[in-house]
């Protein structure tokens, strides 16, 4: 039974966008958050060029092959190509030539001690220095510590080149919709005209712009991603205090979330929160808090819930298995960061994995995202770490095992034939680490389902007729 990802088919809604003046734009980095900016802002009737390290890549993107999971950009990319507004180079400074704006979108991953490492945006500020045309606007869009601005003004050393914080909020998964339909858009500069030039390359989407400095631009980047984890931390403490004294996490957080200052998003319990955002983020505000002299106690512990969070599952997992994992066989569904993205980077799944690999389990492990696209470097990534196999069937996945346990809440998995899964299970019981799937199906096949936070006998109330 080989699932494909149901995400890769559906397409964002597109906005009817009026673009009031086309700008000659660069965006240096071609992942994530670079290729979705490239493709978007074409699609809005700017002219990009994108230019990108990895020569590679730049090959592949220029006949719109993109192997990252998300969904309308593959379109955009080939559209624009197509219409001559957007194209790809090697390198930082081949894509500045003529620019009126220009996008910083590079890495700046978790470095030494948690802080932000931005050995790329102080590698492509070198490399562009020199190359910048005058009057332009230096935008950065990577997430990095507050001042980085200042310094990158320093560092450049140019009276005649604006520097803006334009920090981006998209969700991978949902980049392409969430870029073309954003709550807000914040912009930061101490150059009033430069923060106008970028507002006005969004003006078709119509959206509400925060007009701000730099540093409380790139401030509110960590606020909000930090506010993120911390709803998370707090829903994942609040699904083991539930377990504690017999609620349900379920409709707890369905009472909670019905407050309009709450709301309903972000209260899922998981395995923990992942991805290449917000661990390295949360971290990297704790440094600069701590530079700063200031004790950030309350972020501490949402981080620190969150690093127990993996041996929590497994806790449950050992518990469905009657006590120990060493030298049982676990089948693990989903393995990226989160469903609908084939990210594997900083996944809490592969956390959970490392925690019971490391306890003796003999690991098997299932994920349609990475099925979906040639994803070499995913597999490799994989076959690195040495804690599992992967495998394309999800009854492979089932074949044996003493357990399943649900880590990414891919939307297939609720629709799989339990009974079919039931036959090739050893031990009949699935750990749902998402609280992803409907028990009573898995009670038809003979399967015992374990959530978070849940109390297994309760039947849910009926409200009177
Ligand atoms: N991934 C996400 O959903 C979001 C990421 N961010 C932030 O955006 C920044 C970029 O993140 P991602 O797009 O996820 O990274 P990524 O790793 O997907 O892509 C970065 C790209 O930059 C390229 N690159 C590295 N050094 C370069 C150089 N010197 N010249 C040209 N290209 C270079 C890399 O080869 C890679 O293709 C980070 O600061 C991240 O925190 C912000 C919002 C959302
Ligand atoms: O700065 C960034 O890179 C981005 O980081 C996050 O986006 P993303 O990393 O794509 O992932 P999220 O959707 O935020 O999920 C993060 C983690 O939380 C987990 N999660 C999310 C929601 C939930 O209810 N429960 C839960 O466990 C996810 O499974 C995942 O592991 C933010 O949501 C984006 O706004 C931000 O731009």
């Amino acid at each position: 039974m080989r699932l494909s990802p149901r995400l890769s088919i559906s397409f964002p809604r597109r906005r009817k966008v009026l673009t009031v003046h086309s700008y000659r734009v660069a965006v240096i980095g071609a992942g994530y958050v670079g290729l979705t900016t490239a493709a978007c802002l074409a699609s809005l009737g700017h002219r990009v060029t994108c230019g990108e390290v990895d020569a590679a890549k730049v090959e592949r993107l220029r006949r719109a092959d993109v192997r990252i999971l998300e969904p309308g950009l593959p379109e955009l990319v080939a559209e624009g190509l197509a219409a001559g507004r957007l194209d790809f180079v090697v390198g930082a400074a081949a894509a500045t030539a003529d620019a009126e704006v220009v996008f910083l979108c590079v890495p700046t991953p978790m470095g030494e001690g948690g802080t932000a490492d931005l050995t790329a945006v102080e590698a492509v500020l070198t490399e562009v220095r020199d190359h910048l045309p005058a009057g332009c606007v230096l935008v950065n869009k990577s997430t990095v510590p507050v001042g980085t601005a200042g310094r990158t003004a320093a560092l450049l050393g140019r009276d005649d080149v604006a520097v803006v914080s334009n920090p981006e909020f998209l969700r991978e998964g949902s980049g392409v919709r969430d870029f073309l339909n954003p709550d807000r858009i914040v912009v930061g500069s101490r150059s009033r005209a430069a923060a106008e030039r970028v507002s006005a390359l969004y003006a078709g989407l119509g959206a509400p712009t925060v007009l701000t400095d730099a540093a409380s631009a790139e401030m509110v980047k960590y606020a909000a991603n930090c506010f993120l984890a911390m709803k998370l931390s707090y829903v994942n403490s609040l699904a083991e205090l539930c377990e504690r004294l017999g609620a349900d996490i379920g409709d707890v957080t369905e009472g909670m979330g019905r407050d309009n200052r709450i709301g309903p998003s972000f209260l899922d319990p998981g395995p923990g929160w992942g991805g290449s955002c917000l661990p390295k983020d949360t971290n990297a505000l704790m440094r600069v808090a701590e530079a700063a002299g200031f004790d950030f106690g309350i972020l501490r512990s949402v981080i620190a819930a969150n690093d127990r969070q993996a041996a929590r599952v497994a806790d449950k997992v050992a518990e469905a298995v009657g006590g120990s994992v060493s030298g049982v066989r676990i089948g693990l569904l989903g393995l990226t960061f989160k469903a609908g993205t084939n990210d594997l980077r900083d996944s809490p799944a592969l956390a959970v994995a490392g925690v019971l690999h490391a306890r003796g389990a003999d690991l098997v492990g299932y994920d349609p995202g990475l099925l979906a696209l040639d994803q070499p470097e995913a597999h490799d990534l994989l076959a690195a770490a040495g804690i599992l196999t992967l495998v394309d069937d999800v009854l492979d996945v089932a074949k044996d095992a003493a357990a399943l346990v649900v880590l990414t809440e891919w939307p297939e998995f609720r629709g799989l034939d339990w009974h079919r899964v039931a036959d090739a299970l050893a031990g009949r019981v699935v750990v749902d680490g998402r609280n992803h799937l409907d028990p009573d199906a898995l009670a038809k096949a003979g399967i015992a389902w374990r959530g978070l936070g849940h109390r297994h006998a309760q039947q849910p109330l009926t409200a009177p007729a």
